[in-house]
C-alpha cells in the first residue's frame, strides 16, 4: 500500500489535497462520543477505559473519514500519573491539587513511574492500532510542560495563567523542577505511545502564547527540543508535530530549533503570513477559526479555500486552529471536508 497521506505530509511532501484530521474530533459535538461518554459515567472512566476510548477514537474516523485519528486521552492525566489529584466539575473544567510549595513538589512521583497510572492508555493505543483502516493514521499525544505545569500549579485552568507566572517570579527553582519533572514524564509517556504503536506525536502548548521573549525560549522551545530529541534518538525517524499556540512571531524558525517536523498554527496568524515565514521550513497544520464548525455557510467554504490555497506550495495538514466545540454541528465539519478535497 502506498505511503499514508500524512505521513508523506510530515516527511516534506506537497500533496495535491491536504490530507485533514481535526483537533478534538471526538467530542461533545457528535451524539454519538455523549453516548458513550454515558456508557463510561464520566470523561476520566471514559480515558482510562480502552476498549471505550477506542471506540470514540474510532467514530470520527466512520463518520467522516479523516485521515488521521487522535488517541482520545488528556494532557492532564499526566500530572495524575505523577500523583496530583485529578477531577473534572461537570460545565466547569479540570481540576487538580495544587504544587505550589517544595513539600508538595517532594510528593511527586519520579517520571519512570507514570506507567503504572498510565498503562490502560497504551492499550488503547494498542486497540486502535489493530481497528484503524488501514489508511488513516494514528497520532499520540501530551501536554508540553509549561501547559501543563499552569494546570498543576493553579488547580486548574486560568485566563492568563497567572499563577504559574508568578511561581516562575517567586520561585525560579521550584517552578523549574516542575518543569524538568513534566519534560521527564513527557517523554516516557510519549516513548510508549510510541512502542504501543503511535505512529505520529503531537505536544500540545496551548498556552505557549503567554511566555514572552526570553521565557518563551527557555520555557517553551527548550523543552520541546529536549522531549523531541530524546524521542528521535529513542524512536529514529517517528515523526512530531509542535503546537505552541498563539506563539505570533515566535512561530518562525521553531521546527528548525526543536527538530519538529511539523508547526500547528493556530488561526492568529494569517496563512499567507504562516506560508513565507513558517512553511518554508517544513509542513505546516492548520488553521481554519473552530467557530466556522458552528457557523457555517460561505464563510466556512470561503475560508477553508483560502488557507487550503494560501499553503498550496508546500507541504500541509490541513486542521482547525484550535479544538472543535460542543456547540458545534456535524454537518459543518462534513462541509469543511467536501471543500478541503474539492467536492464542494
Ligand atoms: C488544555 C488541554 C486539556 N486537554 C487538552 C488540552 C490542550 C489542547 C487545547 O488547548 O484544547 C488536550 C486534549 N483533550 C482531549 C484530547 C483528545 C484528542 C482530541 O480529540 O483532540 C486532547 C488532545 C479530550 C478532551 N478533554 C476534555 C474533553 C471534554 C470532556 C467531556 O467529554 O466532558 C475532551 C473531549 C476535557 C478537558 N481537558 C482539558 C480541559 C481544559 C478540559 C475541559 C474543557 C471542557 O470541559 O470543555 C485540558
Amino acid at each position: 500500500m502506498a505511503e499514508k497521506t500524512i505521513l508523506r505530509a510530515l516527511k516534506g511532501e506537497v500533496l495535491p489535497t491536504p490530507p485533514i484530521w481535526m483537533m478534538r474530533q471526538a467530542g461533545r459535538y457528535l451524539p454519538e462520543y455523549k453516548a458513550t461518554r454515558a456508557q463510561a459515567g464520566d470523561f476520566l472512566s471514559l480515558c482510562y477505559n480502552p476498549e471505550l476510548a477506542a471506540e470514540v477514537t474510532l467514530q470520527p474516523i466512520r463518520r467522516y473519514g479523516f485521515d488521521a485519528a487522535i488517541l482520545f486521552a488528556d494532557i492532564l492525566l499526566l500530572p495524575q500519573a505523577l500523583g496530583a489529584d485529578l477531577w473534572f466539575v461537570t460545565g466547569e473544567g479540570p481540576r487538580l491539587s495544587t504544587i505550589t510549595r517544595q513539600s508538595e513538589f517532594d510528593a511527586l512521583k519520579p517520571a519512570s513511574d507514570v506507567h503504572e497510572t498510565l498503562s490502560p492508555i497504551y492499550e488503547t493505543v494498542k486497540i486502535l492500532k489493530r481497528e484503524l483502516p488501514a489508511e488513516t493514521t494514528l497520532i499520540g499525544f501530551a501536554g508540553a510542560p509549561w501547559t501543563v505545569a499552569t494546570y498543576m500549579i493553579a488547580g486548574r485552568g486560568t485566563k492568563d495563567q497567572g499563577p504559574a507566572h508568578a511561581l516562575k517570579a517567586e520561585n525560579r527553582a521550584l517552578f523549574e523542577a516542575i518543569l524538568e519533572r513534566l519534560t521527564e514524564g513527557t517523554i516516557e509517556y510519549l516513548s510508549k505511545q510510541i512502542e504501543a504503536g503511535a505512529e505520529v506525536v503531537k505536544l500540545f502548548d496551548s498556552w505557549a502564547g503567554s511566555l514572552k521573549g526570553e521565557d518563551f525560549d527557555r520555557y517553551a522551545l527548550a523543552p520541546a527540543k529536549r522531549i523531541i530529541t530524546e524521542l528521535k534518538a529513542r524512536h529514529p525517524g517517528i515523526p512530531v508535530i509542535a503546537f505552541p499556540r498563539e506563539a505570533g512571531e515566535k512561530y518562525v524558525g521553531f521546527a528548525k530549533a526543536t527538530g519538529a517536523d511539523c508547526v500547528a498554527l493556530d488561526n492568529s496568524v494569517a496563512p499567507e503570513w504562516a506560508a513565507a515565514n513558517v512553511q518554508v521550513d517544513g509542513c505546516v497544520q492548520g488553521n481554519l477559526a473552530s467557530s466556522h464548525m458552528v457557523t457555517g455557510g460561505e464563510a466556512l467554504v470561503r475560508e477553508t479555500r483560502e488557507i487550503v490555497q494560501a499553503f498550496s506550495k508546500g507541504p500541509h495538514i490541513f486542521n482547525l486552529g484550535h479544538g472543535i466545540t460542543p456547540d458545534a454541528d456535524p454537518e459543518n465539519v462534513q462541509l469543511m471536508i467536501d471543500t478541503v478535497r474539492g467536492g464542494a
